[in-house]
């Protein structure tokens, strides 16, 4: 199973890749029984509901080589890490404010040899570099999110949307959307992927 599901959407991954990726499975097994870093009913669906998941970002964006990507909230390294698996020539600065969490994300990076990974144990709010893209999944509302990141992005890209925010989320986000104030573009990850799990779900745009 495990990496067939990423082969049927992502043909073109490396041997090295598929490697990588068939062993998130024992490393998150492993620090899920440590640290919760997944729900635990999860693990089984690590491939669909979180790399793959995960990966809906790259259906919309392509990294060019050099892009640095800020993970706002990633926990255990979602969607951080399977992203770094995916652009191994982009760097990934993945933070949290749970250091046991950011632990994992280091453990699992040095593990899976990935240089392009940074775990790092801070508030979003308190990191002053600048990043071409912020990606997230799951850590707050649009409205509380934007105000974190607004200041982290740097002037120009070479990247095919300007330089800016990359949100997974799912459900009817009307009403999260009009509280935020903002002007986003909503893609619907279920023109991407067939399982029924991406019926609801999305990654939301919005410019930096
Ligand atoms: C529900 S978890 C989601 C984790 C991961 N993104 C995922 O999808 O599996 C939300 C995470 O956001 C982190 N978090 C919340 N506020 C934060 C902040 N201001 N700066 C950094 N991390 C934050 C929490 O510690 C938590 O690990």
């Amino acid at each position: 199973m495990t990496s067939d599901l990423l082969l049927k959407y992502f043909p073109d991954i490396t041997p090295q890749q598929q490697e990588q990726f068939a062993r998130l499975q024992e490393l998150y097994t492993f620090w899920n029984s440590q640290i919760n870093v997944i729900s635990r009913k999860d693990i089984d669906l690590l491939y669909e509901r979180h790399v793959l998941h995960s990966l809906g970002i790259a259906k919309v964006m392509g990294f060019v080589p050099g892009s640095n990507v800020l993970d706002v909230g990633t926990g255990g390294g979602f969607p951080g890490i399977p992203l770094a698996i995916l652009f191994p020539d982009t760097n990934f600065h993945l933070v949290d404010s749970i250091g046991k969490k950011i632990k994992v994300v280091n453990e699992v990076a040095s593990a899976l040899g990935l240089p392009n990974v940074k775990g790092t144990h801070a508030r979003a709010e308190d990191i002053k570099e600048k990043f071409d893209f912020v990606v997230s999944r799951a850590v707050t509302q649009l409205k509380d999110f934007y105000p974190w990141v607004k200041g982290k992005f740097s002037k120009t890209s070479n990247n095919k949307l300007p330089n800016g925010i990359l949100y997974l989320k799912g459900g009817d986000l009307t009403q999260e959307i009009a509280d935020a104030g903002l002007t986003v573009q909503q893609y619907h990850l279920k023109d991407y992927f067939e399982e029924e799990f991406f019926e609801t779900k999305q990654v939301i745009y919005v410019k930096g």
